[in-house]
């Protein structure tokens, strides 16, 4: 591959004068940038705009599946693989910029690619919600204050706070943990605990023999029946730390009457998004490789419900892992399904702070009022924000306990990723990521890349571009239909050599192995999405990097990451025309 040095400009005009700098689009169109929007009027060059799709509820395959304003619209080759933006139309004028999905100051000129609805997981967020006043009986915020303030160590009692109070464990996990806190191991095996045989067994099959600092600090506090809080980074095996206590508790129960029309659902796993819940029913299965009277069922949105009902009703499982609204879904719709849910002995919040933020939180505590209040309750998170703090009120036992695996003083990062940022213009943009993506592909034979883009459409434009440039790309969003989603996802996490560009959906918990680099493009929602976005590598005490790439007016949001190690990248030189004209020569 040939790149020049020298040349920084984004170019992209093509031969026969197509785009250039992206910017001979119909209009003033402009890529949708505060997440959250609904709906933007504005000129959207004949892209279709679709509103938020609610929640995973109506999320049927079809429905999913489909055109749906967005395929086929933000980029379209027409006429052969000449690029077009929107709907294709090429005017000679320049427009300024090009916007990733980046927030704009008022009156900077922009494109607009039609993102009336990012995609907040477009495809799962509940919309209602509405405070339930659940379990107002059990927890007034008074005494939940008091009670948090006990569990942190905060005798005041003044306010639940984990990030500020050293939490009860944390120093067991200082002590425990090996090699300065971000080890990935502890000394601790998993045959000094005392689980069933079968599930050891389980457990050395799928390769496991030392826990992780969460599982070791967890596991024997779930198998005494307590309700956890447990903060830990991304990639140190949470999903382990809930899903073998949970498996033991299914498997002291008595065996389940094969007559008996509405056996108990003994575990319930709650995960924020499809990839997530898929990700768990997975691992649940490789625990359970021993314990045949065992069963773990998958509903999620964007499958067919009815599907679901059959599996469920054909072969009953124990285990149930599930997205909210789909959840919800068969509480609703599903016969019998709600009496099965009153056998629930385990409820597990996965991602808690990804639930909350993407509006789940009317569903969670309707999920919580149909389970009986005699159960554990397991909260899961590598942040802990107030949000998380206040799903406590709803969901746990007052003598809740924290544990928090992320040392005080720690960063919550992974020390072995080196975290750089970028200011660059957004007429820079693209020629910058195209640099350090091919910069970084000619070093790494085993090159795996994650790109996150801040909505869909962005993604699904950026994945295109990328590929035009010869680059290996898949693209990841809600907007595309869940079975597409499922294949991807499971290329990635078994490749080599690949670019996965995606929105958010891919942010949080889903476990792609060897991920060499992580890129934002354009700035995230918050901090914590900053932080679960960069854990997608770095996994399992793997070595990683991350670039932040901003906007000069993105720039603010630096100071909300300044205690993380991240330094300025020197900015990648690229010369696109050169790379222009071995495409189309
Ligand atoms: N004790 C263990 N020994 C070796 N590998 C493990 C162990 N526990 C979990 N793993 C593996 O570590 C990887 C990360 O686990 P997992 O996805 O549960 O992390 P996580 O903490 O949930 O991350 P995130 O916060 O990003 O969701 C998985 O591939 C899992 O199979």
């Amino acid at each position: 591959m040939r790149r020049g040095r020298g040349r920084r400009d984004l170019g992209l005009s093509r031969k026969g004068g197509s785009y250039s700098d992206f910017g001979d689009c119909d209009g003033d169109i402009r890529l949708g940038s505060s997440r959250g929007r609904r709906d933007r009027g504005g000129r959207m060059s004949g892209l279709s705009q679709r509103r938020g799709r609610g929640s995973d509820l109506d999320d049927d395959e079809d429905d999913d599946a489909g055109p749906d304003g967005f395929e086929g619209s933000s980029v379209r080759h027409q006429g052969g693989r000449r690029g077009k933006m929107a709907n294709g139309s090429h005017r000679g004028g320049r427009s300024s910029d090009m916007d990733f999905g980046h927030r704009q100051p008022r009156g900077a000129k922009k494109f607009d690619f039609g993102l009336s609805e990012d995609d907040d997981e477009a495809g799962e967020v509940d919309e209602d919600d509405g405070p339930s006043g659940f379990e107002d009986d059990l927890f007034d915020d008074e005494v939940v204050k008091e009670d948090v303030g006990q569990i942190t160590g905060n005798k005041s009692g003044s306010s639940m706070s984990a990030e500020d109070e050293p939490a009860k464990h944390e120093s067991v996990q200082g002590r425990r943990s090996t090699g300065g806190g971000d080890s990935y191991l502890s000394k601790k095996r998993f045959d000094e605990c005392p689980l069933s045989p079968l599930s050891l067994k389980g457990v050395k099959a799928a390769g496991y023999e030392r826990m992780t600092a969460v599982q070791e600090a967890t596991l024997p506090i779930i198998l005494q029946g307590k309700d956890v809080l447990a903060k830990a980074k991304t990639g140190t095996g949470k999903t382990v730390a809930f899903l073998l206590p949970a498996i033991e508790v299914v498997s002291k129960l008595p065996p389940v009457d094969r007559d008996l029309k509405r056996p108990p659902i003994s575990v319930v796993v709650v995960c924020p998004t499809r990839e997530l819940a898929d990700q768990a029913a997975a691992e649940a299965n490789k625990l359970l490789k021993f314990h045949p009277s065992i069963g773990v069922q998958l509903v999620i949105g964007g499958t067919r419900m009815a599907l679901e009902q059959k599996r469920m009703h054909t072969n009953p499982c124990q285990i149930l892992v599930a997205t909210p609204g789909r959840l919800r879904d068969h509480m609703e719709n599903t016969p019998g399904f709600a009496t099965r849910l009153m056998g629930v002995k385990v409820l597990i919040l996965d991602e808690a702070d990804r639930l909350l933020d993407m509006g789940f939180r009317s569903d969670i505590e309707k999920i919580v009022a149909a389970l009986p209040k005699q159960r554990q309750t397991l909260l899961f998170s590598a942040t802990v924000p107030d949000e998380v703090r206040q799903v406590c009120h709803i969901a746990m036992k007052r003598d809740l306990e924290f544990v928090n695996t992320v040392q005080e003083g720690s960063e919550e990062t992974h020390s072995q990723v080196k975290q750089m940022h970028l200011i660059a213009p957004l007429d820079k943009q693209f020629s910058i990521l195209y640099g350090l993506l091919t910069d970084h592909i000619s070093e790494n034979v085993d090159y795996k890349v994650i790109v996150f883009c801040t909505t869909a459409k962005v993604t699904s434009l950026v994945a295109e571009l990328l590929s035009e440039l010869k680059l290996n790309v898949r693209e990841i969003h809600s907007r595309k239909p869940q079975s597409y989603r499922t294949r991807i996802s499971k290329e990635f996490k078994e490749s080599k050599g690949l670019i996965l560009v995606s929105s958010d959906v891919s942010a949080r918990g889903v476990d792609y192995p060897n991920v060499t680099l992580v890129v934002q493009l354009g700035v995230p929602t918050d901090r914590e999405q900053y932080i679960h976005r960069l854990g997608r590598t770095g996994r399992r005490g793997n070595e990683g990097a991350g670039v932040l790439l901003l906007a000069p007016w993105e720039e603010y949001f630096l100071r909300s990451i300044k205690d993380l190690p991240i330094s300025e990248a020197t900015q990648p030189l690229i010369d696109l025309d050169t790379k222009k004209k071995d495409m189309y020569m």
